[in-house]
């Protein structure tokens, strides 16, 4: 039974774009349709907030009511509103239908129905159905029969959304409530809004997704979320840092080997892609894999079949395959760095994650959150920051994203401590106490000349000194991340690491 279904996605622990998602996934297979949307009244157009079986292109849009005849007759009624196959109002989704390739839409069925949250008009829920008497009276009366449950999904999310909201605001921290927890998608800007719903639609879709950004604007982060909202999450997700793979052990760590398969390889051993059977395997770094185990990773994700090192037969393996990069992997297939047609399979979806400095206000929201953490780990009353330092971080730039805004925020709250800057348990952070990381010199800035104190410093000296202290700075804001500290410093990761051995940093 339908009701069945969605009230048990109701009460169920899901987050709401998944909740909302599955709603319309649940309605189309009932309805046997083509496609669904759930609009949201914003203005004076519907957003789709949720749609099945259309392209990912209708969840961008804005469909201006006044331009579409459609939908404004759905929004002016309270009952379904359907339009038989001879209608001669064009249809808001033509070209946006899955399966139509960008083809205007054949003759075909279509209803849809006004949604009301709270007393007020909140949005319209439309179907869409290629063959045309799909939509008799009987589907029609079972559409508003459902109407009920979708407003009760919509608030739902309404609530949760609320809640959330307040949570945030309360930067004025009261008691230790720990509400803000780790790991937690923070972000409430248009374009990460958008963003975790586009997330949600992909999440329940086996395909492959290439997450790209900048580096610490959350890729793991997403990646994680993006396992947690799709049908896999009582399964494994199995992350590998491709940077951190030695080309020599990339073969076995992925695929695995048999006993003896190469001198050292006491026992057989699973790699990766098996351990991540029936779940997610994340390629994080994956711009970073060896060209010739390319071929290999290529293979598996055209035929679901790896080949453990040493093995003649064939094991099947499905695996839902997410990776990351923050190189710009078009540069590096056209440098010959990385494969065109394993590029063209890793990037079916590609989803850019935003630079911070483009998500406006969440700098503040993620500051917020990122000092509620400290001051339960501190054990302080209250933290919070300055007006000077809200001003502070709002005009920087960020170029190490959500990350380095987590590292500024912990150092500045450790300083505040520990300069005894409490005043009856509140901690002010002031601006001077974001100057240091915030002024974070990039790699040629570091390379200062000798200082006059140090007069007789050899010129190798000097220049090992000036080496360590670039290479320690940017593992210390990459969080110790060695690749994350190579791109800081625009040198190749394994240079990094050789030159670190050389100057006796572990
Ligand atoms: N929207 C967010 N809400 C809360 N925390 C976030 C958010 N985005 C990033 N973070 C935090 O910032 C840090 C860096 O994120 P993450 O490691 O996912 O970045 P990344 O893009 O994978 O970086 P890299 O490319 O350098 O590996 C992590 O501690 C993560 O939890």
């Amino acid at each position: 039974m339908l009701e069945d279904v969605v009230l048990a996605d109701l009460t169920a622990e899901l987050p709401s774009a998944v909740r909302l998602q599955r709603l319309v996934r649940t309605l189309r297979e009932y309805f046997h349709c083509g496609a669904v949307g759930l609009l949201r009244l914003d203005g004076d157009a519907l957003c789709p907030v949720a749609v099945d079986g259309l392209t990912r292109e209708a969840l961008g849009r804005r469909f201006v009511v006044a331009q579409h005849p459609r939908l404004a007759a759905i929004l002016a009624r309270r009952e379904t509103v359907a339009f038989p196959p001879d209608s001669t109002l064009p249809d808001p989704y033509d070209g946006l239908v899955d399966n139509q390739v960008g083809e205007p839409l054949p003759v075909h069925d279509c209803m849809g129905i006004s949604l009301h949250v709270e007393g007020s008009l909140w949005g319209a829920l439309t179907l869409d159905a290629l063959t045309p008497g799909t939509f008799d009276a009987r589907a029609q009366d079972d559409l508003q029969r459902f109407t009920l449950l979708v407003e009760a999904a919509v608030r739902l999310t309404r609530l949760e959304q609320d809640l959330r909201r307040l949570r945030l605001s309360r930067s004025d921290a009261v008691e230790g409530d720990g509400e803000s927890r780790e790991g937690e998608i923070i972000g409430q800007s248009p374009v990460i809004r958008q963003l975790l719903d586009e997330l949600a639609v992909v999440a329940d879709s086996d395909l492959p997704v290439l997450l790209t950004g900048e580096t610490g604007v959350g890729k793991e982060l997403f990646a994680r979320h993006l396992h947690q909202c799709s049908r896999r999450r009582r399964r494994p997700l199995i992350q590998v840092n491709c940077a951190a793979l030695p080309e020599s052990l990339a073969e076995s760590e992925l695929f695995g080997h048999v006993k003896g398969a190469f001198s050292g390889a006491g026992n057989a051993r699973a790699g990766r892609f098996e351990a991540a059977d029936g779940g997610t395997l994340f390629l994080d770094e994956v711009g970073e894999l060896p060209l010739a185990i390319q071929a290999k990773l290529l293979r598996t994700l055209q035929n679901g079949e790896i080949q453990r090192l040493g093995e003649d037969t064939p094991r099947h393996v499905e695996v839902r395959v997410v990776a990351a990069t923050n190189r710009n992997l078009h540069d590096s297939v056209r440098a010959g760095h990385f494969r065109a047609d394993l590029y063209h399979r890793l990037s079916v979806y590609p989803v850019p994650i935003p630079p911070l400095r483009e998500r406006g206000s969440d700098t503040l929201v993620l500051a917020g959150h990122f000092l509620e953490l400290n001051r339960t780990r501190l054990g302080l009353r209250s933290l919070r920051l300055s007006p000077e330092a809200e001003d502070a971080l709002c005009s920087y730039d960020w170029p190490g994203n959500v990350r380095e805004l987590e590292h500024v925020i912990s150092r500045a709250a450790i300083k505040a401590l520990s300069q005894g800057a409490c005043r009856e348990d509140i901690v002010t952070l002031e601006p001077g106490l974001l100057d240091l990381p915030l002024a974070m010199p990039s790699a040629p800035e570091v390379a200062v000349v000798p200082s006059r104190s140090q007069p007789r410093e050899s010129l190798h000296d000097s220049v090992t000194r000036t080496q360590r202290q670039a290479i320690r700075h940017a593992l210390d804001s990459a969080e110790g991340n060695w690749s994350a500290a190579a791109r800081l410093l625009d040198v190749d990761a394994s240079n990094l690491h050789k030159l670190a051995r050389r100057l006796g940093i572990k």
